[in-house]
Parts: C-alpha cells; sequence; structure tokens
C-alpha cells in the first residue's frame, strides 16, 4: 500500500516541469509555498469538520486530501514521504507518553 505513495512522489517530482495549465500540481508549485501551506490548512480543517460530522467515506475523502497537499509539500521542500515513512517506523512501538518524559527529563 505505501508503494502509492512513492508511485505519486515519482509524479509529484515529474510535476515540476511541468505546465501549471496542464496540471494541478504545477500551478500549486508555481503559486509557492505560501498556497502550498493554505491548501495543507484548508484540507486539515475539512477533515477536522468531516470527522465532526461522522461520516466515514467523508472522512477518507478528506484524509486523502490532506495527505495529497502534505506530499506535494514535501516534494516542494526537496524532501520523499520515504523519510517520513523512516521517521514513523524509527517512533514504532515506541510510546508517547515515554517519549514525552524522555524530553521533559
Ligand atoms: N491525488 C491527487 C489529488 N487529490 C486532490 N487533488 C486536487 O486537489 C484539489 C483539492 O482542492 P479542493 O477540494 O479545495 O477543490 P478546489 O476548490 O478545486 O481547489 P482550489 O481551486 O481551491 O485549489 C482539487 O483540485 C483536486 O482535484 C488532487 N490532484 C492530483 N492528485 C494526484 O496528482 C497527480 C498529478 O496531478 P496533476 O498535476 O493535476 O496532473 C494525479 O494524477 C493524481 O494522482
Amino acid at each position: 500500500m505505501t508503494d502509492v505513495l512513492t508511485r505519486l512522489a515519482e509524479v509529484l517530482e515529474e510535476r515540476k516541469a511541468a505546465d501549471p495549465d496542464s496540471s494541478y500540481v504545477a500551478k500549486l508549485y508555481a503559486k509557492g509555498l505560501d498556497a502550498i501551506l493554505k491548501k495543507v490548512g484548508e484540507e486539515a480543517t475539512e477533515t477536522v469538520m468531516a470527522a465532526k460530522d461522522g461520516v466515514p467515506d467523508k472522512i477518507v475523502y478528506e484524509v486523502a486530501d490532506l495527505w495529497f497537499h502534505t506530499l506535494v509539500l514535501l516534494a516542494h521542500q526537496q524532501l520523499r514521504p520515504e523519510a517520513v515513512l523512516a521517521e514513523l517506523d524509527r517512533r514504532f512501538g515506541l510510546s508517547g507518553l515515554e517519549e514525552k518524559a524522555s524530553r521533559t527529563k
């Protein structure tokens, strides 16, 4: 399933050379970082609203929009989704409460 993240990241790299008139992603890159961040914020808010509505399909749809726009952000910042997956992997099995306690010591 993580394969789709890698394939999508490849498309997002290709779109760096695409015409903004022919590609949503190229258009977002052309608008710049603030426009990408605005989309991430909007999609996060829409995710919150979908969760409050409690309709499962709507939550999945909005989370997909949010993940997609965070992938655009990563690509814009020359980062790959594998870096995020590696960080989640590093944290796997480490209790959030223990991690927090180790920071405040
Ligand atoms: N997964 C996605 C994807 N998810 C969401 N979106 C777009 O993200 C936008 C979401 O914004 P909104 O819901 O706010 O809708 P909107 O009002 O149309 O958006 P704005 O005009 O406000 O920006 C919509 O235009 C969606 O079509 C996506 N656009 C592209 N992809 C993937 O990216 C690839 C490259 O896309 P292009 O660059 O357009 O070829 C595609 O083949 C897909 O795999």
